[in-house]
């Protein structure tokens, strides 16, 4: 049988992403090493190989086909637009891309003004506002502390993630609007999908029970 690689985004998502996996009886337990360097995992029993990569980096890992299963954020994966299968929401991460920015703003947006908008999700902010809204904007590309933007006069905007919404009350900014709400989803190589097919769907049904389960 050949080797199923799953790519795991590291961060917020991987611990709870690690524990599902496990409840489909899928483990790694040299992954619970905290002080391992190492980068890739390899179950020989369950002939399962799974590595942690840069979020961004997942779903470009799935769509060469260098891991057959990916688990990223539904943001990750409309900013980066690869060819994959998306199969099933995991329901992990919960949380929504927003127009957010100082109360005053809104009126900016609602007038259609030529306004900045400072943002970690560029193709995201581009296709809400250009295909969406019809609204030309100046996209400014930002690596993180986004709400930083609008405080320093960098853009009138930000496009980002909303969870707890701590952090932008703590910045004097609000929700402005709402884009699409977000959560971790398991995506598939389009090839591995055909090739692993009765693998791959056994396991979609076994996490679909998991979840079920969990909810
Ligand atoms: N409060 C939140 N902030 C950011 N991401 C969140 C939050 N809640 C859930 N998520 C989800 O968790 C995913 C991973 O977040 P994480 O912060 O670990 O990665 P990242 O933002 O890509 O990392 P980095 O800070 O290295 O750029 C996000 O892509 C998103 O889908
Ligand atoms: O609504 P909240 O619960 O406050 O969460 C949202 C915040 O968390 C994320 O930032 P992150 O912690 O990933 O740091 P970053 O700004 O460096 O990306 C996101 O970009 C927001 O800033």
């Amino acid at each position: 049988m050949r080797y199923l690689t799953f790519a795991l985004a590291k961060g917020r998502l991987a611990k709870k992403t690690l524990e599902i996996l496990e409840q489909v009886g899928y483990t790694c337990e040299e992954m619970k090493d905290p002080d391992s360097r190492k980068l890739i995992f390899v179950n020989e029993e369950q002939k399962i190989k799974i590595f942690l990569a840069k979020a961004n980096d997942v779903p470009t890992y799935v769509e060469y086909g260098a891991a057959d299963i990916g688990v990223v954020g539904r943001d990750t994966i409309l900013e980066e637009g690869r060819k994959l299968y998306e199969v099933i929401d995991l329901g992990l991460g919960k949380c929504r891309m927003c127009v957010a920015g100082p109360k005053e703003a809104m009126e900016l947006l609602q007038h259609g003004e030529l306004i900045r908008v400072a943002t970690k999700y560029p193709n995201i902010a581009k296709d809400y506002f250009y295909n969406k809204k019809h609204q030309t904007v100046e996209i400014i590309k930002l690596n993180g502390s986004i709400e930083l933007a609008p405080i320093v006069g960098l853009s009138e905007v930000i496009v980002d993630i909303v969870e707890t919404g701590s952090t932008l009350r703590e910045n004097g900014l609000d929700v402005l609007e709402e884009i699409c709400p977000l959560s971790a989803r398991m995506v598939v190589n389009q090839v591995s999908m055909k090739m692993q097919h009765e693998r791959i769907t056994r396991l979609i049904t076994a996490l679909r029970e998991v979840l079920a389960k969990n909810s």
